[in-house]
């Protein structure tokens, strides 16, 4: 049984140990490594997996996992400094390509991916992209890794990985703030907080449930829209305000920042 190491003990790399754990990957094979006693700790009691400190004992585990800001890749290269050759690495870093990955950790297998916090339920939408020394046996190592807390989505040019950041990798923060505006617009017509709250997470529930049962969202959006009624008027004054051109820029804003901190 392979053993993984998580580099970074963050937000992301806790989703995705809950996603593992529940999934039936025992914690004992987990170990994670991040600098602060705290965290560790708060790790341990979390997912009841195995802590340290010290970076160089990456070098124990068959599969590493990058979970560290991009700006701190090259430190934790400089601190793992070891022969990795048989190993997979995957990283889960905005922006940093194959080539930045290949130049800090040598001729060796990576799974270049970017997933999203919903792992943590086992709802994760992951992108994959591994570079040419990645083996089938790795590659099917990534992908089960990856499908244990979620789906999985292989592109096939490297670039495209920003793009899967814009769609689901921040993709999260736009429903929660989608989520956030409700309430307070529901608020502030009238309701309290807490109806409000209760009736937009579930039609968010709702809304995504029957998405995802495979009608367009256009024909589903079409059936709550009676004519000239009261999502009409809703609809027409979204477009008026500019919505898809907000989600546009966002989204291009997203991109462009994975670019611009895989240059960092
Ligand atoms: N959050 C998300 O939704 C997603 C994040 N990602 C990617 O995941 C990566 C981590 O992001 P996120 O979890 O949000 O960030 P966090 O800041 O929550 O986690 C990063 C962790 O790494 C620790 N760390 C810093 N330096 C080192 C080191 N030298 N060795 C080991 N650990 C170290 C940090 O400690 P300290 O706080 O002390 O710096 C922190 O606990 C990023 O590259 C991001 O692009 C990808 C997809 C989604
Ligand atoms: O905000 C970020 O940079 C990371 C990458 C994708 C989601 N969170």
């Amino acid at each position: 049984m392979e053993n993984i190491a998580f580099i970074g003990g963050g937000n992301m790399a806790s989703a995705i140990i809950g996603g593992l754990v529940a999934s039936g990957w025992g914690p004992s094979r987990i170990t994670v490594i991040d600098p602060i006693a705290e965290q560790r700790k708060w790790l341990e009691h979390e997912h009841g997996v195995h802590t340290t400190g010290d970076v160089a004992s990456a070098e124990q585990a068959d599969i590493i996992v990058l979970a560290v800001k991009p700006q701190v890749i090259a430190a934790v290269a400089a601190q793992l400094d070891a022969d990795l050759s048989g190993k997979l690495i995957i990283s889960i870093a905005a922006g940093v390509t194959i080539a930045a990955l290949e130049g800090h950790f040598g001729p060796v297998a990576i799974a270049r991916t970017m997933p999203n916090t919903p792992a943590l339920l086992g709802l994760g939408a992951t992108g994959l992209f591994v570079n040419a020394r990645t083996s089938e046996a790795h590659l099917m190592t990534a992908q089960s890794i990856i499908e244990a807390f979620g789906i999985c989505v292989t592109v096939d040019r490297e670039e495209l990985l920003d793009a899967v950041t814009a769609v689901s990798g921040s993709g999260p923060a736009y429903y929660f703030l989608m989520i956030e505006e409700m309430i307070r617009a529901g608020t502030a017509l009238g309701l309290s907080e807490q109806d409000a709250k209760a009736l937009t997470l579930q039609t968010a529930l709702g809304a995504a449930t029957m998405a995802m049962q495979g009608d367009a969202p256009e024909d589903l959006r079409a059936r709550v829209t009676s004519p000239n009624g009261t999502t009409h008027a809703a609809i027409v004054s979204m477009q008026e305000n500019g919505f898809g051109n907000v989600i546009a820029k966002a989204m291009t804003a997203c991109k462009n920042r994975a670019v611009e901190l895989g240059q960092s």
